[in-house]
């Protein structure tokens, strides 16, 4: 049974090839042991776990060139509805490679094809077109070039304007001007929130300290998460310190787009923020056991909610 209509925003999206090596050496050669590729990109991740999870689900952003018909191709095989604008261009490719020694992923990201004004124009109209009877709109990732770091702000108002809940996972200054729309839920991670406060945590006294500057300034649901280290989650009367359960790492792209992707779910059930944080970090985590931009499923996510530790600060 599919429940619910989320929209997906990916304007950079990727296709990810993903390489293991015994060690990374830098300056080296480095000797490819095996490899894969995926159709990548934050919101394209999200909407992979969403389909997963059986919600009714469609992607948007901007594809370009033979990469770009290739990344549509993995979607219909996938079978994620995909709405996108095609330009000019070629769609990047990410590379990130596991480093097996370290069980660690190093990531190259290009910058991704130019979007001229007029490509823009006509997004804005596909935009709002695929916004009809959407209940939640979430906008990750980067931009690419010819693109304003204004873009997220102006989305998210266009959807408040229809009454649509907006989730942002976004990082400097396209997550700095999207705030000021206010949208419903955000989850940077951690490094991304000292971009925003222009400071360093050593505590997670402090962390909390800006999850409520956030919260004052409108945003109902903060997310902040922390690789392994798990995450805090925070509405304007609770907030909950939460810590993955151990697992074998095999690549964690992708981990917090599961979150995102979690966090939706949740916010369209109204489960209670108690809940949402075992849900949310059971996807994430599960992820992370997953060779390349591989995604959990429902199952993965049922099964290890109670391994999930919770603390309520
Ligand atoms: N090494 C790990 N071990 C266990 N869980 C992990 C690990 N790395 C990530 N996770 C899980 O995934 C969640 C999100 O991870 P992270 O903070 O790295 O997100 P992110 O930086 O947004 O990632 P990305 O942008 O690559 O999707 C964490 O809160 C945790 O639950
Ligand atoms: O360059 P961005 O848009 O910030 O991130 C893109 C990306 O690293 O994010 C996803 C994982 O979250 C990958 O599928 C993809 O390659």
């Amino acid at each position: 049974m599919m429940i619910n209509k989320v929209l997906t925003l990916t304007l950079n999206p990727a296709l990810d090839k993903t390489v293991e090596i015994d060690s990374l050496e830098t300056g080296g050669l480095n000797r490819i042991n095996e490899g894969r590729i995926d159709a990548g990109g934050k919101g394209i991740n999200v909407a992979k776990v969403l389909k997963n999870l059986v919600v009714d689900v469609r992607t948007t952003g901007i594809v370009a060139g033979h990469q770009g018909r290739r990344l549509l191709a993995y979607l219909d095989e996938l079978g994620i509805e995909s709405k996108f604008l095609e330009i000019e261009g070629e769609t990047r490719t990410n590379l990130k490679v596991f480093d097996r020694s370290k069980s660690e992923i190093t990531e190259f990201n290009e910058k991704g094809p130019f979007v001229s004004e007029d490509d823009l124009k006509r997004f804005d109209i596909l935009l709002d077109r695929v916004l009809n009877d959407v209940e939640v709109f979430i906008l990750s990732g980067s931009i690419p070039p010819g693109i304003k770091t204004d873009i997220y702000k102006k989305y998210i108002e266009k959807a408040k304007k229809r009454d649509i809940k907006t989730i942002l996972d976004a990082e400097g200054e396209l997550f700095r001007k999207g705030l000021e729309a206010k949208p419903y839920a955000v989850k940077p991670n951690i490094h991304e929130l000292e971009q925003l406060f222009g400071r360093t945590y050593s505590r997670d006294e402090e962390v909390v300290e800006d999850i409520k500057k956030l919260i004052g300034g409108g945003v109902e649901l903060v997310v902040v998460s922390m690789g392994g280290d798990g995450s805090i989650i925070a509405n304007e009367t609770e907030t909950y310190r939460v810590r993955p359960f151990p697992i074998e790492v095999k690549s964690t792209v992708g981990s917090g787009d599961s979150m995102v992707a979690a966090l939706s779910y949740s916010i369209m059930n109204n489960h209670e923020i108690e809940f949402i944080a075992k849900w949310i970090t059971s996807a994430g985590t599960m992820t992370a056991t997953k060779e390349g931009t591989q995604v959990c499923n429902f199952e993965d996510i049922r099964k290890n909610l109670d391994k999930v530790s919770i603390e309520k600060i």
